[in-house]
């Protein structure tokens, strides 16, 4: 399969679900990911708002913050870019493109990046060695080049894991995946 056709079975495996149960498997996503040592440890985080088809972070997100965590969050800028502003509340969100709420908040300026310890990032589809399958913009791809050092944690559904992802040399791999199993 090449990347748009596991795009089109991978939308196919989801519609198999309901709205209630994709909401467990987050919830499970979500326990996981606030056991992992690398998210406990870390200060600067690289998070995302989710869509309807992905892992829900919308509740936790607002969990890191008010434990102190600084959240980052990307804001698109055009058909290529992506940059980073800060999440503090909801009150932040302002809808951008493709529909994503977006923060409205201060802007986290590339300087900065080095400070970024952990990204969260969605996929939809990942392989076992950390290989991604995004959105199919390159969005992540472009950005992650520019944070080198930031420990990168994949996110998807169980069902969204793949053996073996098609793999091209831009792509960014993931240093881990974490799933509902
Ligand atoms: N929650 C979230 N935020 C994110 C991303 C993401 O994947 N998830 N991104 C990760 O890159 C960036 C935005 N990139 C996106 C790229 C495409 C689509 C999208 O909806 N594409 C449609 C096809 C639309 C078209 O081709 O014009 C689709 O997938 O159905 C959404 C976000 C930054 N923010
Ligand atoms: N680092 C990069 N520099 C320039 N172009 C890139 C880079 N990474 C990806 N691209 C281009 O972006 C397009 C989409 O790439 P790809 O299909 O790998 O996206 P994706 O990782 O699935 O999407 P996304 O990151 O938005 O979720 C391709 O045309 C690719 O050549």
């Amino acid at each position: 399969m090449n990347k748009q056709e596991l795009r089109t079975e991978i939308r196919n495996r989801k519609r198999q679900f309901t709205q209630a149960q994709l909401g467990e498997l987050s919830l499970s996503i979500i326990m996981q990911l606030k056991k992992s040592p690398h998210l406990r440890k870390a200060q600067t985080i690289l998070l995302y708002y989710s869509l309807p088809d992905e892992v829900n972070t919308h509740e936790w997100i607002d969990e890191l913050v008010a434990e102190g965590k600084k959240v980052l969050l990307p804001v698109v800028t055009d058909g290529e870019n992506m940059i980073l502003r800060e999440y503090t509340g909801k009150k932040d969100l302002k809808e951008g493109n493709f529909h994503i709420l977006e923060p409205s908040g201060t802007l986290f300026s590339e300087k900065r990046y080095g400070e970024i310890e952990v990204g969260i990032i969605p996929g939809m589809s990942f392989d076992d060695k950390g290989h991604r399958l995004g959105r199919g913009k390159g969005y992540y791809d472009r950005f992650l080049e520019r944070v080198p050092s930031i420990y990168k944690i994949g996110v998807c559904y169980s069902f969204q894991k793949e053996s073996l992802i098609p793999y091209e040399k831009h792509d960014k791999v993931m240093d881990e995946i974490i799933t509902d199993i």
